[in-house]
């Protein structure tokens, strides 16, 4: 069953169209990762099926139903935005515990739920700690926390590994994965290829407002552009064959390595590369930017 549908999106600030008729759709337990660049409009796509902007047409259904008052499905969502909106003054567990109640918990059950979360992250240890003393990457986890105090069957998360370390952005992974197995789907953005690669069930490419290209992370390459590339210094011309050009090199998509570098050898052309085509070619090859 589809967690969530959006059909035709489109968002304006003023002139601006920052959403261009948007439409996905997402199962249970499934991830998608959002990816474009700066601008390109994933946080207005991220606050819209979240409930906290409103777009100017288009429609969402969460659970087959169309939702015409976020307020009625804000239980079954839970949104890490990017920034950081933990009260800096309290600590954790109030962070929580006020958090749950305006979600409309009791205060018992708010603080038992709490305290159970942070357990189960590995997160008791700063139950007492204020918020501005904590790690950017523990800051991002309580907000996760916070996303979970509902039980939400959809995560929608913003960024939610920007600037953290490798291992931390690892934690963040495993944690994802886990909330999978429960059958929990999530929604995210990013800027990292590898990330989406190895997290995502499927995979958006949003440039410039529009959702240009959706499926499967295997299939998306398959779907579209041929096995290899070769990496060629300079601009050359590719008569048959797919290529983009990029920071004076051109990159040529083959099936076949041999016989390209046999062709080009008839020209004298040497590739300075020769590789397996990635996601960032083909997002490259589709919008000529770099994510
Ligand atoms: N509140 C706003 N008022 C006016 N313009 C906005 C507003 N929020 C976003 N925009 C513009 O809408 C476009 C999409 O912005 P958005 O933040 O959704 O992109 P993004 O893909 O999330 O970017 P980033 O990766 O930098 O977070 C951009 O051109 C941005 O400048």
């Amino acid at each position: 069953m589809s967690v969530i549908q959006v059909e035709s999106l489109t968002k304006y600030y003023k002139n601006l169209k920052a959403l261009d008729n948007v439409s996905f759709s997402l199962e249970e337990g499934q991830i998608l990762s959002l990816i474009g660049p700066n601008g390109s409009g994933k946080t207005t796509l991220t606050k819209i099926i979240s409930g906290f902007s409103q777009a100017n047409s288009g429609e969402i259904k969460i659970f087959g139903k169309s939702v015409d008052d976020f307020k009625k499905v804000k239980d079954k969502i839970g949104l890490v935005s990017q920034e950081n909106n933990l009260d800096q003054d309290i600590n954790v567990l109030e962070n929580l515990i006020i958090h749950s109640e305006l979600c409309g918990l009791n205060a018992k059950i708010a603080k038992k739920r709490s305290l159970a979360l942070l357990q189960k992250f590995g997160l008791d240890k700063y139950k007492h700690e204020d918020i501005r003393n904590l790690s950017g990457g523990t800051k991002r986890k309580i907000m996760l926390v916070r996303a979970l105090l509902t039980n939400p069957k959809l995560l929608i998360l913003d960024e939610p590994t920007i600037g953290l370390d490798p291992s931390i952005r690892r934690q963040f992974w495993d944690i994802i994965i886990n909330l999978k197995s429960q059958n929990v789907s999530t929604i995210f953005t990013t800027h990292y290829m590898e990330e989406a690669n190895f997290l995502a069930d499927k995979i958006a490419f949003i440039n410039k407002g529009k959702l240009i290209l959706s499926g499967k992370p295997q299939e998306l390459i398959k779907n579209v552009l041929e096995s290899f590339v070769f990496e060629i210094k300079g601009k050359i011309s590719t008569d048959n064959y797919k290529s983009y050009v990029y920071e004076d090199k051109t990159f040529i998509f083959t099936p076949s390595k041999e016989l390209l570098l046999s062709k080009l050898k008839l020209f004298g052309i040497e590739p300075s590369a020769i590789r397996e085509t990635t996601l960032d070619d083909l997002f490259l090859y589709l919008t000529g930017e770099k994510i």
